[in-house]
């Protein structure tokens, strides 16, 4: 079911002007995939459909994208969670003062992704252990898991 984030704030949008360019999810680059990870009570999803370009084997999404949107999906979820749980309101945020970065993603490709048709990507927190953060993810398509995914996502000091 696809979830209503209309009236949600994707976490990436609260990025600093200056740290929104990334190429996955930053909302200044045109040229990037502007992945959008919504906090929805205890994890965080986000949508994603692939254009054809980034095809694999015939009909099926290239592993590297998967990889790309779930490194994303995985930091942005990671700041989402710090906010979370130092009470930090994603609502009233015009900006977050949590910057999270990738330092460990291990993907699994479980069954191939359908091209075509919008991916579901969801993060559950796993630990926060001081400036470390385990995120576990899944990326599915019709309801099928297509991929598994774990970060550790490293929080940034000032
Ligand atoms: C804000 C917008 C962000 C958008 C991000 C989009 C997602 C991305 O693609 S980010 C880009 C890819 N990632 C990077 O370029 C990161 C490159 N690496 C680095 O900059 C550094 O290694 C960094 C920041 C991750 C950690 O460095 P540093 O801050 O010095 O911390 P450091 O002390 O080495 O490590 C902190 C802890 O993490 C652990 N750790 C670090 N890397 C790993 C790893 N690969 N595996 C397991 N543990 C690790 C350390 O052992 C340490 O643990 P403990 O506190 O228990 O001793």
């Amino acid at each position: 079911m696809h979830i209503n984030t209309k009236n949600l704030k994707a976490i990436q949008d609260l990025y600093p002007d200056e740290l929104a360019h990334c190429y996955g999810c930053g909302k200044s680059n045109p040229d990037g995939f502007q992945l959008k990870t919504y906090l929805v009570g205890d994890e965080t999803i986000a949508y994603f459909t692939p254009q054809p370009k980034y095809t694999a084997l015939p009909g099926s999404v290239y592993g590297g994208l998967i990889a790309s949107i779930l490194d994303c999906h995985g930091t942005g979820s990671a700041a989402a969670f710090v906010c979370k749980n130092e009470h930090i309101s994603l609502v009233d945020a015009t900006t977050i003062p949590v910057r999270c970065v990738t330092a460990l993603l291990k993907i699994d490709f479980k069954n191939p992704t359908p091209m075509g048709v919008e991916l579901e990507l969801k993060g559950k927190l796993r630990s926060i252990e001081g400036r470390k953060i385990w995120v576990d993810m899944t990326l599915t398509a019709n309801g099928i898991i297509c991929a598994t995914g774990e970060i550790l996502a490293i929080r940034l000091k000032d």
